[in-house]
């Protein structure tokens, strides 16, 4: 049963919200897992609210403890801490009614008998927050946490941290890409074409709702995202590996160029939306569902692997990960990443090509990854003439391969953290 009457709507919303962000803080889990189940109990318009406080909050997460700092002695319990910040955002940024955002934070602190007693913290502290709200838009940018802030540091140094940070603050716009031609696409969506093909939507827009979604003519990818594919140049009739292909975007560029597309995954669900998206758009491709690292395949005109990966190209739209995450996990992943490369080169004609990437901001999940495997393949080079397609600037493309960065086309809106390499047999 829906749970949201008129009079407790905004309360249900910033209840969800504040479990979200201690689900994400505290238990350290992705809001994409526990989205679902805590906020099944609400009508539509205040799961989408709950969902919009926590993203838009995670964002700047940072400047709320900034505000916070001066008025708190200790730091309170976690679920404390995180009322207080959802209190924060919502006076500083959203400019809610103060009185309004402090009794819906104190009724919610009262609901648990551990966190009761802090109800005259977070009236006191929200109170005097709301008396310096002009301080706000003074603050910097927010900062990554130092976890991931410090490797980053070494990898990019201060500015260009501080212009990733930026980027991050602002979000991501909604990108498309298009089954036929883009300019079609963008023609009826009153869209922009980019300099590297995919299609920029104004903001605001909902993608079921929008011109052509029902027909299949486009999907949703980032900009940076399409660039693997587009620099694979599928071709007609070419047998094509896709490795790590859920959710299915790259293996639906490469159908749409008319190769033949294995999309393998090791995620059966996964690849149910892989399935079902292939379907909205009309493409076939082949799906398989298995570890990559035991598939066994007549050898691929081409492959691209799309390695599993931190995935810190992507914190504009996912805020969530600095602090579902502490870089523990990561580790492993690096070392997944030297073994598939591996065997996709086992998998590889050889005359082949291999298109490595990941969605990471990581060194060590790009340029450390070819370096290290030209190392232990001393046949192999990097082809940095196919990284210079349509779009791609000379500046993005170093020895190992090509980097966007969120702060690029910061005018344009900027477009996630991405590496990418064509790899081929000397
Ligand atoms: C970065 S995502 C791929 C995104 C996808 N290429 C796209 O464009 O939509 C990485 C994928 O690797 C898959 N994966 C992780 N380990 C794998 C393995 N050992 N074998 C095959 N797939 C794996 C994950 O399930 C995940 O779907």
């Amino acid at each position: 049963m829906k749970t949201s009457s008129t009079k407790d709507a905004g309360l249900d919303a910033r209840r969800a919200a504040l479990a979200l962000l201690d689900a994400v803080t505290i238990e350290k889990r992705l809001l994409s897992e526990v989205l679902p189940s805590k906020t099944e109990r609400l009508v539509p318009s205040e799961r989408a609210r709950a969902q919009r406080l926590v993203t838009e909050a995670l964002r700047v997460l940072d400047r709320c403890d900034r505000m916070l700092g001066p008025h708190l002695t200790k730091r309170p319990a976690p679920h404390v801490m995180n009322a207080l910040r959802l209190g924060v955002f919502e006076i500083c940024e959203l400019s809610e009614a103060s009185h309004g955002v402090v009794n819906s934070y104190v009724s919610i602190m009262q609901e648990r008998p551990k966190a009761s007693h802090f109800k005259g913290l977070v009236n006191a502290v929200l109170r005097k927050v709301s008396d310096e709200s002009a301080k706000w838009d003074a603050l910097p940018a927010p900062m990554l946490p130092k976890w991931l802030r410090k490797p980053l540091l070494a990898d990019y140094g201060k500015e260009v941290v501080a212009a990733i940070e930026a980027a991050h603050a602002k979000g991501a716009p909604l990108d498309v890409t298009a089954k036929g031609a883009a300019a079609d696409v963008a023609a009826a969506l009153n869209a922009e074409v980019l300099p590297t093909g995919s299609v920029r939507v104004p903001d605001g827009a909902q993608v079921t709702k929008l011109s052509g979604f029902e027909d299949g003519d486009w999907w949703v990818q980032d900009a940076a995202a399409a660039l693997p594919a587009r620099i694979l140049a599928p071709q007609k009739g070419e047998r094509i590996l896709d490795m790590c292909a859920a959710p299915g975007g790259k293996t639906m560029q490469i159908s749409a160029a008319g190769a033949e597309v294995t999309a393998l995954d090791i995620s059966a669900s996964r690849m149910k939306r892989v399935v079902e998206n292939l379907k909205r758009m009309y493409l076939p491709a082949i799906p398989v569902v298995m570890d990559a690292l035991e598939y066994e395949a007549e050898p691929f005109d081409a492959i691209l692997l799309d390695a599993p990966c931190t995935a810190t190209g992507t914190i504009r739209r996912h805020p969530d990960l600095p602090y579902s995450k502490d870089g523990s996990d990561f580790p492993g992943l690096f070392e997944l990443q030297e073994h598939m490369i591996d065997r996709a080169l086992q998998l590889l004609k050889p005359e082949g090509r291999l298109v490595y990437c990941t969605c990471s901001l990581l060194i060590d999940e790009g340029e450390e990854q070819i370096r290290d495997a030209l190392v232990r393949h001393p046949d192999l080079r990097v082809d940095l003439d196919a990284l210079t397609i349509d779009g791609v600037e000379t500046d993005w493309i170093g020895p190992e391969g090509l980097r966007t960065r969120p702060d690029f086309w910061a005018d344009r809106g900027g477009m996630d953290g991405f590496f990418v390499t064509v790899l081929r047999r000397s």
